[in-house]
């Protein structure tokens, strides 16, 4: 795993951004994973910024987010469908068409989640993936005990998520307990993958992930295993760390080599 460890959170947003416009201008036609949350919107909001000033183009990039609340329409207000639409789609120059959030009102969500995983792969697989993290070190909504190896499939929150989750839901409003998320493994398959984590109500499970065993117990630690993974954390975030000032050493090496290379 690569540990980029950055002031803050606004660093953590445009340090990510900036990956993003890269992968897009390497490859246009990327396959994109996105995410929600609050982690991801600053990063969302540089994006649109970049797009609407023809810095970058999504005009062939195709997008899979990882995950949805299972009972609730594209239409709803507290859907992910609805949130990326509000929070990104609506403001840049993708194909809609080619958005794909899992179908939270699905009939035989079964079905669904075995089409979102063959929908994936008709795309050529996802070229760069975007995650935040809960508390309790889940990606996705793949909960502790979720399997390693596991698929997209339809997955039950825990209660920690349900309140973590609750207020962005009003008082008498249906709040889902269930979801339809990418698996483990669908995750690890992604070609890059790039974790965002701020503030210090994430720092146990960022401890968890990066110095924890590789454990169902901590989802994202499985991202140990992924030759190509990314923690772009603030110091808040890196504060239960205990080899804070290494990892921040191994990256100043990085920029160093960085730049020599780019000198050619
Ligand atoms: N399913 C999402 C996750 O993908 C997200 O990473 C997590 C953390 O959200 P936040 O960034 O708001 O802390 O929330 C939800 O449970």
């Amino acid at each position: 795993m690569q540990i980029v460890i950055l002031n803050n959170s606004d660093d953590v947003a445009s340090y990510g951004a900036n990956i993003f416009i890269q992968q897009l201008r390497r490859k246009p036609s990327s396959v994109l994973g996105l995410a929600t949350g609050s982690t991801p919107l600053a990063l969302y909001r540089l994006l649109i910024g970049a797009n609407q000033v023809g810095d970058v183009s999504f005009a062939q990039a195709t997008s899979f987010n990882l995950d949805e609340y299972l009972g609730l329409d594209g239409q709803h207000k507290q859907s992910y469908r609805y949130f990326m639409d509000q929070q990104l789609f609506d403001h840049i120059d993708i194909d809609k068409q080619r958005t794909f959030v899992p179908p939270g009102d699905a009939s035989d969500p079964i079905e669904a989640c075995e089409r979102y995983e063959r929908q994936i792969a008709q795309a050529g697989g996802i070229d760069i993936q975007l995650l935040g993290i809960g508390r309790n070190g889940h990606i996705g909504f793949n909960e502790p005990s979720s399997g390693l190896m596991s698929r997209t499939r339809v997955k039950t929150l825990t209660k920690a998520t349900i309140e973590d989750n609750a207020r962005f839901f009003s008082a008498d409003e249906y709040q889902p307990h269930l979801s339809i998320t990418m698996g483990i493994g669908t995750i690890l398959d992604a070609k890059k993958v790039l974790l965002l984590a701020t503030g210090a109500n994430k720092a146990a499970a960022i401890k968890a992930t990066v110095e924890g065993a590789l454990s169902a117990s901590c989802p994202a630690s499985a991202l140990q295993l992924h030759r190509n993974a990314m923690l772009v954390l603030d110091e808040a975030a890196a504060s239960q760390l205990d080899d804070c000032d290494f990892y921040k050493h191994i990256e100043a090496e990085n920029q160093k080599l960085q730049a020599r290379l780019a000198k050619g």
